[in-house]
């Protein structure tokens, strides 16, 4: 038996970091997946003495593999204390339990930073599925901690594919299928707890718009689905430099409580940037797009600045800053930040040879540049 999922990476055009302290922001998913495959055993080899839950990561060509037994004896209260319509929080002493558990797979050392993502896995699996042996394989199309939303992706396609295969509702080769509306919310709160393993503090906009797809608004858990009005292109720039975004949480957060009325003041103005963003990119009134655009650059600018407040930026952001600013356009860091991918807005009459010539430069000081189509759909399920 065999059940596939997908979750789309993500933009956030403003509002991040402010977002975790109840500022606006918005965002958009993109064409960029993370894709699931889960496998279950036939029930002849699901008996037999060796059984497994295994999670192969195909683009790292790495696999963990867990002996049913081995489970039972570490997190013997996990599948029996949740189920798949209670969503639940890991506990301090059960997560040590899983870092045990994961720390005796030896990930290779410059690998290390996938161990919140193989626990998170060990935590949704049993949650959701119990000790139910499987293979679990994963694909990504988006780099790894680069402000994508790739741990959103990755938890978003995850509990997708885990709750197609507990479902007996099951319409086969129909394709690319969304979940219903109580299964898609389900599926958003199961991925906000892996998405906590992660992140430490997450404002839960990550996997709501890999979850949902479109571009949301988002504040304080609650979603408004922004229908746009205008043509919206991003440049992405990849800067590689890696980072971790609860790192760069826990910062704007100890900088919050040295500074609260500082810091409140940034997170009130960034809120500010993000409704007003919203609402020119689904104004209906008669404002030309070159205007409409000269106001997404200069609110970008701004919530650039204020991101730089919060501590968040890195120079090699600057230097694409710098770069795209020469040519007369305007890029802002997108996600946690300190390095990682940058936004660079290209308005509608920008000729293709000048994006041509801004990209050369930019891969020519070693960054990556893509561009992704956004707004498209959100979690998805085959059979
Ligand atoms: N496909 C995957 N397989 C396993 N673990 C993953 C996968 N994708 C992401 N992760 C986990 O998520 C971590 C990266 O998450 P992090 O939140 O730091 O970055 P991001 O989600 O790419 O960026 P941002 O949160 O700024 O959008 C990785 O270190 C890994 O533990
Ligand atoms: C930095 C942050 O605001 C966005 C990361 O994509 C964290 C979050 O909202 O959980
Ligand atoms: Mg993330």
């Amino acid at each position: 038996m065999e059940v596939k999922a997908r979750a789309p990476g993500k933009i956030i055009l403003a509002g991040e970091h402010a977002v975790v302290h109840g500022s606006t922001a918005v965002a958009a998913a993109i064409d960029l997946y993370t894709y699931v495959t889960l496998r279950r055993p036939l029930q002849s080899a699901a008996e037999n003495n060796d059984r497994l839950i295994t999670l192969q990561l195909k683009d790292l060509s790495l696999e963990f593999s867990w002996s049913v037994a081995r489970l039972k004896e570490v997190i013997p209260s996990v599948s029996s204390t949740s189920s798949l319509s209670t969503p639940a929080s890991c506990s301090g002493e059960t997560l040590k339990s899983i870092s045990v558990l994961v720390e005796e797979q030896n990930i290779p050392e410059e690998k290390i930073w996938l161990s919140s993502g193989i626990s998170t896995f060990l935590w949704l699996y049993t949650s959701i599925r119990g000790f139910n042996p499987a293979t679990v394989i994963i694909t990504t199309e988006l780099p790894y901690g680069s402000g994508l939303g790739s741990s959103a992706a990755f938890c978003v396609a995850l509990t997708a594919a885990l709750i197609a295969s507990s479902s007996s509702d099951k319409t086969r080769g129909e394709g690319w299928t969304c979940l219903d509306e109580t299964n898609l919310e389900l599926l958003n709160k199961w991925a906000f707890e892996g998405e906590k393993i992660i992140h430490g503090k997450p404002s839960g906009i990550d996997n709501t718009v890999s979850a949902y797809g479109n571009m949301i608004k988002f504040c304080s858990g609650e979603i408004t689905r922004l229908q746009s009005n205008m043509p919206l292109r991003m440049l992405i720039t990849n800067t590689k430099v890696g980072r971790n975004t609860k790192a760069l949480v826990s910062g704007v957060s100890e900088r919050t409580v040295r500074h609260p009325d500082a810091m409140n003041s940034v997170f009130n103005a960034v809120d500010s940037i993000s409704k007003e963003l919203a609402s020119i990119i689904q104004s209906k009134d008669e404002i030309s797009v070159t205007e409409k655009e000269e106001s997404i650059k200069e609110l970008m600018e701004i919530n650039q600045g204020l991101l730089q407040s919060m501590g968040v930026s890195h120079s090699s952001i600057d230097t694409v800053i710098r770069t795209t600013l020469k040519h007369k356009l305007t890029s802002k860091l997108t996600g946690a930040g300190g390095g990682g991918c940058v936004l660079t807005l290209l308005p509608t009459l920008v000729s293709g040879t000048l994006v041509d010539k801004v990209v050369e430069e930019l891969e020519s000081s070693g960054f990556q540049c893509f561009t992704a189509s956004i707004g498209g759909n959100g979690a998805e399920i085959c059979f």
